[in-house]
């Protein structure tokens, strides 16, 4: 299913323009060369339209602003809809500031994004429903489950509809929605989250990926979702069959991705679709 749209990226490699936050810049930057991608992490504002316009998708992370991010995130996203290239927005803390939140309405009033990828709490967050968001990381309570499963599906659906977006949402249980189609993915490990960062690195790979896929941006999100919950599996087997930990498996992780084929996806994949 997501064969041509790795071979897209391995075959194109994609220049992916990431303003990310520094927590996470390096993981991202790696994550994007492991897929087959380049990466370019310009985040000043002299530049950030420029070099946003060169690029086949962006990235634009919003886990630790101040002012000039902020000013070269609107240069680099108003590029990029002009040059008509995917933009992918990971709304970091959505919920948890009045800051992100007014961030983040200034984005939607006046630009187009792709895909909106981010946990759970801070698509509810962006969705205006009730979030309890823990900083940068899901509430507990928010949790997609089995039993909210096709009320969530629905609800992000409607959210697609609305921002005219894709919505990426993240967790033990992963949903890609469009307005009319949801996949939906059961791989991946708790561990990943005992590892800053591999949301924002699924939002740069997704960005790669649909930089790869401009024409299929719904396909190229599930499948850099697939693509790393797979690479979680994997990392997580290694790991424990060595009695390592969180940090063996960050670099599990990327290996992985690294080594991640068509094949190997396929094989290893829990996709649904709704
Ligand atoms: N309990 C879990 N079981 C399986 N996979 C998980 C679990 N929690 C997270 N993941 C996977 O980890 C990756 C990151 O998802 P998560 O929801 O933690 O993102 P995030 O909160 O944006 O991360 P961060 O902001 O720390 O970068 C996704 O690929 C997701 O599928
Ligand atoms: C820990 C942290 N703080 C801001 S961004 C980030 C990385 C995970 O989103
Ligand atoms: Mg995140």
């Amino acid at each position: 299913m997501f064969e041509e749209i790795l071979q897209n990226v391995r075959l194109k490699k994609p220049l992916t323009h990431c303003i990310t936050n520094y927590i996470t810049t390096n993981d991202c930057a790696n994550i994007v060369l492991a897929c087959g991608a380049s990466p370019t992490m310009a985040e000043a504002e002299q530049e950030a339209a420029e070099i946003a316009s060169q690029a086949d998708g962006l990235d634009i992370n919003i886990g630790n602003l101040n002012s000039h991010t902020v000013l070269a995130m609107h240069r680099a996203i108003a590029a990029a809809n002009q040059a008509e290239i995917p933009v992918v927005l990971d709304p970091v803390g959505a919920g948890a500031s009045t800051y992100r939140m007014e961030t983040l309405r200034d984005f939607f009033a006046q630009y187009r994004f792709s895909v909106v990828r981010g946990n759970v709490s801070e698509l509810l967050a962006v969705g205006g429903a009730a979030s309890n968001t823990k900083g940068v990381d899901a509430g507990a309570a928010d949790a997609v489950t089995e039993e909210n499963l096709q009320e969530r599906v629905e609800f992000f659906k409607q959210l697609s509809a609305k921002l005219g977006a894709v919505v990426s949402v993240s967790g033990a249980i992963d949903i890609i929605a469009s307005p009319e189609r949801a996949y939906i993915c059961r791989n991946g490990h708790p561990m990943m989250s005992c590892v800053t960062g591999t949301g924002c690195m699924l939002s740069a790979l997704t960005a790669a990926y649909c930089g790869g896929n401009p024409d299929n941006i719904l396909e190229a999100a599930a499948a850099a979702t697939a693509a790393m919950g797979v690479a979680g599996d994997i990392a997580y087997q290694k790991t424990k069959e060595q009695g390592l930990g969180t940090g063996s498996f960050r670099v599990y992780l990327m290996d992985a991705i690294s080594l991640m084929d068509a094949e190997t996806l396929q094989g290893g994949m829990n996709v649904e679709i709704r």
